[in-house]
């Protein structure tokens, strides 16, 4: 699904209306319609009455219109023209159908609003352009003041962020739900943006479906089209070397958790062979907690400088992925031994945790690694390894501008998973929860990308399937209780993760 900016947005919504055709005041009346929908189905039933606020635009106009709509339904409503600046036409002709509207001329007119209820932020949408200040940013900060007692939902965007610029430290209505129209906005997917708009809800409006086939944008999010078009099903003539022999690296003392559970997703994730290679004192834990992957091991705790010898690698090219990082720390030994490994081996990669923290120790490493591997950072790994940024736009543009500059697929990990791609373009992860943030999380993912690049999927086909897939398993296992799951359980769910892009 493409992202489109606002300029993008403005010129989808001027083709409908020239292409449908549509006129503006139709289209206006069919966007409110399914906000109103939404609102009604929600809050039926609860009694709460509506308070809506208006801006001057096309948002406020949309404002308008639910706000006649829920009247009409016989819904208590209550309705507020923000009077600031000239109406758009279309908020103007709406204004002359609602008769119960009120109008506040300065915040010291903000409303009481006792019955607990539902606030509509209809005030600023995507025209907003420039940060809101004085008389509005007051009405935005009385507003927030009331999230105790009311859900705050705001219609396309929540007044004060704007859609493809940093809105960081402005005034902005922090909602409960946005329903934002027809496309995703760059700055809800964004961590420092998108907490203002609480949950997103997706709401279609009808925009033409011609302009948004042809429009170009490096931002996407991944959606079931693009997971069923990348998903390969097993053929049924397959033995195990059908797919792949995966190599991961992974664990030390204290830290053989983190391997043995990259080591169970690299197999979940439905690699043929799995070799793990992991220091003298996880041979016996990690043979007994695993005993469907093989295992290699040298004497020390940590990987020596010598470790091309336990690997093998120069006498037998047999691997076709190898996965490094979990748990592997970060000794000089250990980066010594990711520097001959780079020396030895070209082929498909996946980096992550410690891998990444050596890379960001010893920078000059980047430059030895394979074109096209996979990087996994979460935020700190990221910082780390390429400096830090004034907001999340900025940085943003840093994870793509280093996919480009070093050839690399770059997953920054968050909410909103961000996977850069050597060629520029961006693919958003909708998939995971809360839940997930618990240890272990990340080696899962590591294991995923590892057993499908084994497998023969390329590395972006991996990286938007396998963080789809990690996501899925993990909504799946917080479905009980986000609080009481861990790690293990985002495995155990990857079979029904499979199962759903089967259905
Ligand atoms: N996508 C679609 O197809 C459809 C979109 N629709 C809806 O249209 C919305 C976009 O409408 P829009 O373009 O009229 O802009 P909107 O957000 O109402 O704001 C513009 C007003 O705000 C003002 N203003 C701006 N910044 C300001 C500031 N900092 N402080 C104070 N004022 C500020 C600006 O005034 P000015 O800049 O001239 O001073 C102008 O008056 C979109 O989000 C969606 O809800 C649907 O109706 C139909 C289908
Ligand atoms: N709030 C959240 N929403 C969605 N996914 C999340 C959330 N919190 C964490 N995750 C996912 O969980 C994983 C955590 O990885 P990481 O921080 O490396 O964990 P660890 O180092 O403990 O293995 C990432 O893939 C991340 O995207
Ligand atoms: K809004």
């Amino acid at each position: 699904m493409k992202i489109l900016s606002a300029r993008q947005i403005r010129e989808a919504d001027a083709y409908t209306i020239a292409h449908e055709p549509v006129d503006s005041l139709r289209l206006m009346e069919r966007a409110a319609a399914a906000c109103a929908q939404w609102l009604m189905d929600t809050y039926r039933g609860t009694a709460r009455p509506f308070y809506i606020f208006c801006g001057p635009g096309n948002n406020g106009g949309d404002g308008l219109v639910i706000a006649r709509l829920l009247a009409d339904k016989g819904f208590n409503v209550q309705a507020w023209l923000v009077a600031k600046g000239t109406p758009s036409p279309d908020n103007l002709a709406n204004q002359a159908r609602v008769p119960f509207l009120q109008t506040i001329h300065e915040p010291g007119e903000f409303p009481p609003m006792e019955t607990p209820g539902v606030i509509v932020d209809a005030l600023f949408g995507t025209g907003l352009n420039r940060p809101l200040e004085g008389w509005t940013a007051a009405i935005i900060h009385q507003i927030n003041g009331q999230r105790g007692r009311h859900d705050i939902v705001s219609i396309d965007m929540p007044s004060g962020l704007m859609a493809d610029k940093s809105t960081k430290g402005n005034p902005c209505i922090h909602a409960r739900y946005t329903l934002t129209f027809e496309y995703w906005k760059l700055a809800l997917l964004l961590p420092e943006n998108g907490e203002f708009a609480g949950e997103t809800v997706l709401v279609p409006i009808g925009l033409h479906p011609a302009y948004t086939a042809a429009v170009q944008t490096e931002y996407h999010l991944t959606d079931m089209e693009m997971i069923r078009t990348i998903y390969r099903p097993r053929d049924p003539f397959a033995h195990k070397g059908t797919y792949g022999h995966a190599l991961l690296v992974a664990g030390s003392y204290g830290k053989m958790g983190a391997a043995v559970l990259s080591a169970k997703a690299v197999m979940r994730a439905g690699a043929g062979l799995l070799t793990v290679h992991v220091p003298g004192c996880g041979y016996e834990i990690m043979q007994t907690a695993f005993p469907e992957a093989m295992c290699e091991t040298e004497e020390q705790a940590t990987f020596s400088a010598h470790f091309d010898e336990p690997f093998r690698l120069r006498r037998a090219p047999e691997y076709d992925v190898i996965g490094i990082g979990p748990g592997t720390g970060t000794e000089p030994a250990t980066a010594k031994a990711l520097e001959r490994l780079l020396g030895l081996w070209q082929g498909p990669m996946v980096l992550d945790a410690d891998a990444l923290n050596i890379l960001s120790k010893w920078p000059s490493l980047l430059q030895l690694l394979p074109k096209h591997c996979i990087l996994t950072p979460h935020p700190k790994e990221f910082e780390r390894l390429f400096g830090a940024t004034g907001n999340h736009f900025e940085r943003l543009e840093l994870l793509r501008s280093k996919a480009a500059e070093l050839e690399q697929y770059i997953l920054l990990k968050g909410r909103f998973t961000a996977m850069a791609c050597p060629d520029g373009s961006v693919f958003f992860n909708p998939t995971g929860n809360p839940g997930m943030a618990t240890a272990g999380s990340g080696d899962v993912l590591t294991g995923i990308l590892t057993g499908l690049l084994a497998q023969g999927y390329a590395p972006k086909a991996a990286l938007i399937l396998g963080t789809w897939l990690h996501g899925k398993a993990g909504d799946l296992a917080a479905a009980v209780s986000p609080e009481a799951m861990i790690a293990s359980d985002i495995i155990g769910h990857l079979a029904n993760a499979y199962a759903e892009i089967q259905q």
